[in-house]
C-alpha cells in the first residue's frame, strides 16, 4: 500500500520525502524491520523506539513515523512527524488492513475483573447462536475453533488489525475483546471502530503502571470516550464508577444491574456450587456459573445480545448451557470430595469475592460439620505491590488456614513478596497463615490440612500454565498439580 494511503487520518505535523512509497509491512520494533517495512518510533517503558530509527533504517525501512526526526535525516527515507506515534500506529495499522474493525460487530469489554469472563461468554454464546466469532483475550485468542496464544490480554494494534483481517477472511461476523487500561493508555486500540462497549466494575490494580487509582479510572474511562455514537456503552451501575464511565461517551448509554433501575436488569435467587440461579426480564434461568460476580457478568453478556439484536427468550436459553472459561472457579474434587478450586482472583477485589462466594457455599453431608476453607495464594513479581498486604489479609480474614506463596516472582525475590504480604495480616489472624515459597509444596500441604468437603481454594493463576521466575517460565498449572496431589494421596 502506498504510504499516503496509510496516514488516512492521522494529524500529520510534518512530512518529507516520498509518500508514494510502497510499504509491505508494519512494525514498531526495530528488530523486525525489513526491506519495505514502515516503522514506527514509540516511546516505551523500557527505552524509546526513537533511538532504534538507524537501524530500522540499516533494515530496510522505507519509511518512519516519529514524534522527533532525528538529527541527520536519512534522504531516501521518508519522515512522517506526528504528535503521538503509538495513536498513530493505531490508524496506520487500520489503515494497512483495510479497516477490518468496520465490517465487524467490534465488543471491546474493560474493567478490574471479569473482562475474560465476559468476552468469553459472548464469544461462546454468539457461537451458540450461528454465528462465526473471534475472540481476543488473556487466555488466548480464538477464530472460531481454531486457537491463537495470547501474549497479552489486549494484543498491540497491528496484531489485531492481523486478527481481524484473519477472522474476516474466516467469515467471522462478531468479535468480543478485554480492552486493559494498558491498551488504553498506550493507545493499543486507536483506529479501532467499536460497535460496542462493556464496563464490568473498577476496584484496586495496576497501580505500578498508573501511579493513582485516579489515573486507572480515567484509563478505563477513555475506552468509553472514544466509542462513536453509533456505538453502545453498557454499563454496571452497581459499581461507584459505573456512571462516571459514561459521562463523555458520545455511544448510547445502557446500564444492568442487579440493585436499581437500568436498562437490564437481573436478581439473583439461588447461588450454588452447581450454578446460579436467576431472575432476568421475568424469566427464571439457571446458570453453569458460580458466584454472585458472575450473575453480573452473565446479565451484561446478555444485555449485549439484546443490544445487538438477539431475542431475549433464545439468548437467555443459550447462555444458561455456557460453561465459564478455564481457570475461572474451576473445580477439581478428590475422590474423597475435598473441593479443590482452582480461580484466576488476583486482586483485592476478586480474592474477596471469590472468598465471600466460598463462604457461603459450603456444606457437608456431615451433620454439625462446617467444612474448612483454605486458600493458597500469592502475587505477582513486578506488578503492583500496594496490593500483597491487603490480599493476604483478606485471604486470613476469609479462610481458616491460608498459605502465601509464590505466583510468577518474575525478577523479583520470591521472599521479599511473601515478606511482603505477610505484613498484611491483622495478628489476630496471624496463626492461620503459613508461607511456604514454592507453589506445588504449598498445594501439597493444603491438601494435608484438608478433610472431606473442606475447600482449597488455589488463587491468582488459573488458567495460566507456568511460573515464571527470573525471565523463565516453568511449567505448572494449579489444576494439574491439585489433581495429582489428590491421586497421589
Ligand atoms: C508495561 C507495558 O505494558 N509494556 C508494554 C509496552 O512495552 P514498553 O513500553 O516497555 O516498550 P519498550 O521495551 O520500552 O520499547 C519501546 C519501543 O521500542 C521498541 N524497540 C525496543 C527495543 C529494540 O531493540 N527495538 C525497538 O524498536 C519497542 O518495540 C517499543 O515499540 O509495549 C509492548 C508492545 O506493545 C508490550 O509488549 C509491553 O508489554 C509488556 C511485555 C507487559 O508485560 N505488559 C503487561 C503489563 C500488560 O500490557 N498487561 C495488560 C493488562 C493485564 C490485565 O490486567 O489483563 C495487557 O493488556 O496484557
Ligand atoms: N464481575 C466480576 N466482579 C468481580 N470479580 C470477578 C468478576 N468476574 C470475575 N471475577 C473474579 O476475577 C477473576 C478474574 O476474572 P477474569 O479473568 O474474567 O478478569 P479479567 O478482567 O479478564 O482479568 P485480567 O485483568 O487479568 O485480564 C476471576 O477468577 C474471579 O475471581
Ligand atoms: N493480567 C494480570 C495477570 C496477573 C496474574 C498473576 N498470576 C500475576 O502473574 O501477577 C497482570 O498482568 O497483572
Ligand atoms: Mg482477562
Amino acid at each position: 500500500m502506498q504510504l499516503k494511503d496509510l496516514l488516512y487520518k492521522i494529524p500529520l505535523l510534518a512530512t518529507s520525502g516520498n509518500m508514494n512509497t510502497d510499504v509491505t509491512s508494519l512494525t514498531m520494533d526495530s528488530r523486525k524491520v525489513g526491506p519495505g517495512s514502515l516503522f514506527i518510533a514509540v516511546r516505551g517503558t523500557l527505552t524509546d523506539g526513537h533511538s532504534y530509527i538507524e537501524t530500522a533504517i540499516r533494515q530496510g525501512a522505507e519509511a518512519i513515523v516519529c514524534e522527533e526526526l532525528p538529527a541527520d535525516p536519512a534522504p531516501t527515507v521518508a519522515y512522517i512527524r506526528v504528535q503521538d506515534s503509538a495513536r498513530a500506529m493505531g490508524f496506520v495499522a487500520a489503515n494497512f488492513y483495510n479497516q477490518p474493525s468496520q465490517k465487524l460487530k467490534l465488543v471491546g469489554v474493560t474493567g478490574t475483573n471479569g473482562k475474560t469472563s465476559v468476552a468469553t461468554l459472548l464469544f461462546r454464546l454468539f457461537r451458540s447462536l450461528g454465528y462465526r466469532c473471534g475472540l481476543l483475550s488473556t487466555v488466548q485468542n480464538q477464530i472460531d475453533d481454531e486457537v491463537i496464544q495470547a501474549t497479552h490480554t489486549t494484543p498491540d494494534a497491528i496484531t489485531t488489525n492481523q486478527l481481524l483481517t484473519k477472522m474476516l477472511a474466516h467469515g467471522c461476523t462478531h468479535v468480543f475483546m478485554e480492552v486493559s487500561s494498558h491498551a488504553v493508555v498506550q493507545e493499543r486500540i486507536a483506529g479501532l471502530s467499536f460497535t460496542g462497549g462493556i464496563f464490568t466494575n473498577i476496584t484496586h490494580d495496576h497501580l505500578d503502571f498508573h501511579g493513582t487509582f485516579d489515573n486507572y479510572i480515567r484509563a478505563k474511562k477513555g475506552f468509553f470516550d472514544q466509542l462513536p455514537a453509533s456505538a453502545f456503552a453498557l454499563t454496571n451501575v452497581d459499581d461507584k464508577r459505573g456512571l462516571v464511565m459514561l459521562q463523555n461517551t458520545a455511544a448510547r448509554k445502557e446500564s444492568y444491574s442487579l440493585l436499581t433501575l437500568a436498562t437490564f436488569k437481573g436478581k439473583v435467587i439461588a447461588d450454588s456450587l452447581f450454578g446460579l440461579n436467576m431472575f432476568i426480564d421475568d424469566r427464571e434461568v439457571w446458570f453453569k456459573l458460580i458466584g454472585r460476580f458472575n450473575a453480573y457478568n452473565l446479565l451484561s453478556v446478555y444485555g449485549t445480545a439484546i443490544l445487538l439484536g438477539e431475542d431475549p427468550a433464545e439468548a437467555l436459553t443459550l447462555l444458561s448451557g455456557i460453561t465459564p472459561p478455564p481457570g475461572r472457579f474451576e473445580q477439581v474434587v478428590s475422590d474423597d470430595k475435598i473441593v479443590g478450586i482452582v480461580d484466576y482472583a488476583h486482586t483485592p477485589d476478586a480474592l474477596q469475592n471469590v472468598l465471600e462466594t466460598i463462604n457461603g457455599l459450603r456444606y457437608s453431608d456431615e451433620q454439625d460439620y462446617l467444612p474448612q476453607i483454605i486458600t493458597v495464594v500469592g502475587c505477582g513479581g513486578n506488578r503492583d505491590a500496594t496490593k500483597r498486604p491487603i490480599m493476604a489479609d483478606i485471604a486470613c480474614r476469609f479462610s481458616n488456614h491460608v498459605i502465601l506463596t509464590s505466583d510468577n516472582p518474575r525478577n523479583e525475590d520470591p521472599m521479599a513478596i511473601l515478606e511482603q504480604m505477610q505484613a498484611g495480616v491483622s495478628p489476630v489472624d496471624v496463626k492461620k497463615m503459613t508461607t511456604i515459597e514454592d507453589r506445588h509444596e504449598a498445594i501439597k500441604q493444603a491438601i494435608s490440612l484438608a478433610r472431606p468437603h473442606d475447600i482449597i481454594l488455589v488463587a491468582g493463576k488459573g488458567h495460566e500454565t507456568y511460573q515464571e521466575i527470573k525471565g523463565i517460565k516453568y511449567d505448572f498449572d494449579d489444576r494439574v498439580v491439585l489433581r495429582e496431589a489428590f491421586t497421589k494421596r
